[in-house]
């Protein structure tokens, strides 16, 4: 009989550092609940940190936040790296800006220690603020690779394999991260945590995050798959990890880092005069 590989040897995510300060899964393992893997980390930044990139992002001047999503009709004649813009849409309504990373250098070795990747497999960190309605509607961080943007976006830096969300202001009402696939774990389901702003965490499907200032939501876009004899076949966009921004209500800042299968290479939109 054929042996096949211990599932613990083919990770299927990022394998990220699991011993990292205050980190705690928050989503359920019943494998037949088929929950994605949601992690959370209370104080990955201090009140300090997240008051000088809200401070970074106020004067450097925010701008409409992209989307990267697929375009219809790509034209074959242009060359895909080209083709790859992010584009403004109505489904992402917040402001961002992209800082070098040399400029975060605090942020950056978080975030390389927490997920154990370099930092050039990081994408320029972000600042985003949500004022009050603006959004984020429904998406997967990751490229759908079977499109040719997604093929395209996928030319620098490759796939998206982990989201490292954090927090910079706390947020009374309006602006949680939902995760409609997503089930609590067992023991923070319907308790007053200050993972769900003591509205309880319901008992089925979908998790909501309330933004605590400092916090990190930390999840994977896309996993590996293998064939049978454990033979890596590839990066693919996980459905499950579909999320979106609720409507703010208070004003919201975060800052987003996504992190790559590859390097990644990008342009920030200004630079600090002193690093945070
Ligand atoms: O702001 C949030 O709560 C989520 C943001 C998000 O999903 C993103 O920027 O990709
Ligand atoms: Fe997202």
């Amino acid at each position: 009989m054929a042996s096949f590989p211990s599932p613990v040897l083919l990770p299927k995510y990022l394998p990220i550092n699991l011993n990292y300060p205050n980190l705690a899964l928050i989503t359920s393992i019943d494998p037949s609940l088929n929950s994605p893997p949601i992690y959370y980390v209370h104080d990955f930044l201090t009140i300090n940190e997240c008051d000088k990139l809200i401070q970074a992002g106020l004067e450097g001047g925010f701008h409409p936040s992209p989307v990267v999503g697929d375009s219809p009709l790509p034209d074959p004649t242009i060359p895909a790296t080209l083709r790859a813009k992010p584009k403004i849409s109505s489904a992402r309504t917040s402001t961002t800006i992209y800082l070098d990373r040399a400029d975060v250098p605090t942020l950056v070795s978080k975030v390389t220690n927490l997920t154990g990747v370099g930092p050039s497999q990081c994408e320029l960190p972000q600042v985003a603020q949500y004022l009050p309605d603006q959004k984020y509607d429904s998406h997967y961080d990751a490229f759908d690779t079977t499109t040719p943007n997604g093929v395209a976006f996928c030319q620098n830096g490759g796939q998206r394999i982990c989201t490292v969300l954090v927090y910079l202001n706390d947020v009374e009402v309006g602006g949680r991260t939902s995760f409609p696939m997503a089930f609590w774990r067992e023991d923070l389901r319907g308790e007053d945590n200050m993972l769900n702003g003591g509205q309880g965490g319901g008992d089925g499907r979908g998790v909501s995050v309330r933004p605590r200032k400092g916090g990190a939501v930390v999840f994977f876009p896309s996993h590996n798959t293998y064939n049978a004899m454990g033979k890596e076949l590839g990066l693919v966009l996980d459905p499950l990890a579909l999320h979106r921004a609720e409507e703010a209500v208070d004003v919201k800042y975060v800052s987003q880092v996504w992190i790559r299968a590859g390097e990644y290479n990008g342009v920030p939109s200004r630079r600090l005069s002193t690093p945070i």
